[in-house]
C-alpha cells in the first residue's frame, strides 16, 4: 500500500504539489489526471525519490520511504516510467531489457514485452536505445522496460504521449491485462478517456491540489461534461 501524507513540494516559494493526501491499495489501478502543470509528474517523481518533499510522508508498506534514494526505492519493487524517457547509447533494446528484468533476457521473452507495447522485435531488439529512435519508439521502449520487472507498484507517466493510434490501442489492451492481472499496483498519469476507463480510482489534480478523486463511475461523466463544454466554448 502507498500511502502519502501531507505531501508538499515548493520552489522559489511556489507551492507545485500542495498537501496531497493519497492512499492507494495494493492491486489498484489508479488514473492521475488534470490540467497542465498541475503538478502530476512531480508528484510521480516524489513517489520515486527523484525529488524529495519540501515537507509530508510517504509510506510504502508500511515502510517511511520518504527520504530513500531512487535505488533504494527501486529495490523495493517501485518503477517509474517517465514522460520523456531517457536515451542509452551503445545499449541495446536487449541489454536494456535485460538489465531491467535482472536475468539475461531470451529474445523470444524480449520479444512478448515488446509486442506488447505493439514493436515488432526483430525490427529493434539489437537497436540501440540512443538518439535514432524515434521519440514514440523509445516511449514504447521505456514502457516495456518496466513491463519487463518484477514491480510492486509501476507509475507511468503519459503513456500515451507520442504514440500513434494503432500503438496506443495495443498499449490499452496491455494495460487493461494489467489491470485484470491485479498482480501490482498501477499509477498511470494521463489525459485520455480510454484509459481513465480502466481505472479503478480516478485521482484530478490541480494547482497542486487534490480537485477530486473517486471511482470511474463517480468522476468520469462529470469530467466528460466539463471536457464538452470546453470543446462547445472553442
Ligand atoms: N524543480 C522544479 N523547479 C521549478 N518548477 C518546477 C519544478 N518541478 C516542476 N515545476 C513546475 O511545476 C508545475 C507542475 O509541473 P508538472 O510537470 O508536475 O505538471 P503536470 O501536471 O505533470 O503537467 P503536464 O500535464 O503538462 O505534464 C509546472 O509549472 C512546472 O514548471
Amino acid at each position: 500500500m502507498l500511502e502519502l501524507q501531507h505531501l508538499c513540494f515548493e520552489v522559489d516559494g511556489k507551492k507545485i504539489v500542495n498537501d496531497i493526501n493519497l492512499t492507494i491499495a495494493d492491486d489498484r489501478f489508479t488514473v492521475i489526471t488534470g490540467p497542465n502543470g498541475g503538478g502530476k509528474s512531480t508528484l510521480a517523481r516524489l513517489i520515486m525519490g527523484i525529488e524529495f518533499p519540501t515537507s509530508g510522508k510517504i509510506l510504502f508498506d508500511g515502510v517511511d520511504i520518504t527520504n530513500m534514494r531512487i535505488d533504494e526505492r527501486a529495490k523495493l519493487h517501485i518503477g517509474y516510467a517517465f514522460q520523456q524517457p531517457p536515451r542509452f547509447k551503445g545499449m541495446s533494446v536487449q541489454r536494456l531489457l535485460t538489465l531491467a528484468n535482472g536475468h539475461n533476457m531470451s529474445k523470444e521473452e524480449c520479444c512478448e514485452i515488446l509486442s506488447a507495447v505493439g514493436l515488432c522485435a526483430n525490427d529493434y531488439i539489437d537497436r540501440d536505445v540512443d538518439g535514432f529512435l524515434s521519440g514514440g519508439e523509445v516511449k514504447r521502449i521505456e514502457i516495456a522496460s518496466l513491463l519487463a520487472r518484477d514491480l510492486k507498484l509501476s507509475i507511468f507517466d503519459e503513456p500515451e504521449a507520442g504514440i500513434d493510434l494503432w500503438s496506443f490501442a495495443k498499449l490499452v489492451e496491455t494495460f487493461q491485462r494489467l489491470q485484470e492481472e491485479r498482480k501490482q499496483s498501477i499509477i498511470l498519469i494521463s489525459h485520455q478517456e480510454r484509459i481513465m476507463q480502466l481505472a479503478d480510482e480516478i485521482v484530478i489534480i490541480e494547482n497542486g491540489s487534490i480537485k477530486k478523486k473517486g471511482s470511474k463511475d463517480e468522476i468520469l461523466p462529470s469530467l466528460m461534461d466539463e471536457f464538452d463544454s470546453c470543446a462547445y466554448k472553442k
